[in-house]
Formats: structure tokens, sequence, C-alpha cells
């Protein structure tokens, strides 16, 4: 059976990850993008991406994958995290690096969940996937997010901007948390197999 997932979200970068890094493992695994707009609520990045995620497949009325990214400076106590969206769209690069000025760390780490609900009424499941690397002044194209900002640990110094999106896609915070939630979603499918097998 090919195994598929609805992706709500309104970031086109996303999905176009998504897509790739699936597509790079072999998966064979279809996602279907829905561009719905979900409210947002405060609270940490778990408490976050569920509240997402049933809002999402209330809204649809289907099983549904959404995804929350959080970027959470060492110094800050784990802040901006999930409020990177809004930090990034006041601040900018140069104000996120600023915001570090005084601090002796410029650690951070991007911290990618993926929920998944099987449908509405459901407990969502957590995927979640980190990479750890420094705030640093922006480098390279100004894309997709604070990826001109943030130099990965084991990058040699280059920032995600400077990686092409394969070598990004090989470490980045979304592969690892993705990588997760395609194998819990194919042993579902594994499952659900077997189970036709058994009960003929
Ligand atoms: O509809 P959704 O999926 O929520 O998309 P969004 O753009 O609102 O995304 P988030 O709520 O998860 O906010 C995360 C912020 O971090 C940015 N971002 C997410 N992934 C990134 C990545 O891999 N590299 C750089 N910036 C990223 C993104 O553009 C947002 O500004
Ligand atoms: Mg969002």
């Amino acid at each position: 059976m090919v195994v598929s997932f609805v992706f709500v979200t309104g970031n086109a970068n996303k999905l176009k990850e998504v897509k790739a890094i699936l597509a790079a493992g072999g998966s064979g695994i279809e996602v279907t993008a829905r561009a719905v707009d979900v409210p947002e609520v405060q609270g940490s990045t778990q408490e976050v991406a569920l509240a997402k995620v049933r809002a999402a497949a209330d809204k649809l009325g289907t099983a549904c994958v959404t995804e929350d990214t959080a970027l959470c400076f060492e110094a800050l106590g784990g802040l901006p995290g999930p409020y990177i969206k809004d930090f990034l769209e006041k601040l900018g690069h140069e104000g996120l690096n600023t915001l570090l000025q005084g601090f002796s760390s410029t650690r951070a780490t991007a911290l990618c969940t993926f929920a998944y609900s099987a449908g509405p009424g459901t407990t969502p499941m957590l995927f979640e996937g980190s990479t750890e690397g420094n705030i640093v002044p922006a480098r390279g194209p100004n894309k997709f997010g604070w990826d001109p900002i943030f130099a990965p640990t084991e990058s040699d110094g280059k920032t995600y901007a400077e990686m092409d999106g394969e070598e990004k896609n090989k470490i980045s915070h979304r592969y690892r948390a993705l990588e997760k939630l395609r194998v819990y979603l194919q042993q579902q499918d594994d499952r659900s197999w077997a189970g036709r097998g058994m009960g003929g």
C-alpha cells in the first residue's frame, strides 16, 4: 500500500524540504499539502505542536501532519524557541545576533517537531529531531527563515544557507524528525497489512 499523509503548513520551504527528504530516502511516502492557517498557542514546543495538529485535524476532519520549528538559544534558556517566527519578523538576522551580545554562548539548537493526528478526537503523536549549532552573522542566500544565521556544528562553519539543499537535508533538524515519522507511518502500514492477512 502507498503510505501517504496530509501535511498542513503555510510554509512552502518546509513542504519543499519534506518532499525532497522523503524522495531522497526512497520511502515512497506521498505527501499532499494543505495550506490551512492554524492558530498557534503559547507554551512549550510540545504543547504548541499538539494544539496545532489537533486544530488542523478538527478543521480538516481527517488524519494529518503538522510541523513546528523552534530555534532555542542556549544563553536565553531556550528562547525564542517556538516563538522564533515572531522574533525573526521583528528583529531580523541582525537583531537575533544582537540579542546574544553580552552573553558568552552563541550556541543554539534547531528543533523540529512533527505532530501526527489519526483524525479528530484522537491523541496526537510527536516526532522530534534536533541539530546543534551556533548563531552567526548572516552568510549565504536569504531564502528560508533563519538559515543564514545558523551554522550547524557538523558543517565546517557553513551556515544552513551556504549548504545546498541536499547537504542541509542530510543533517537538518527536519530530516531527523521526519525520519522518525517515516518509520512510524511505515510500521503502521506493515501492521495494517499483517492484520488484514490474519483476519482474512
Ligand atoms: O504553517 P507552518 O507550518 O506553521 O509554517 P510557519 O512558517 O508558520 O513555521 P513555524 O510556525 O514552525 O515557525 C518557524 C519559523 O522558523 C522558520 N523556519 C522553519 N524551518 C526553518 C529552517 O529549516 N530553516 C530556517 N528557518 C526555518 C520559519 O520560516 C518560521 O519563521
Ligand atoms: Mg506557524
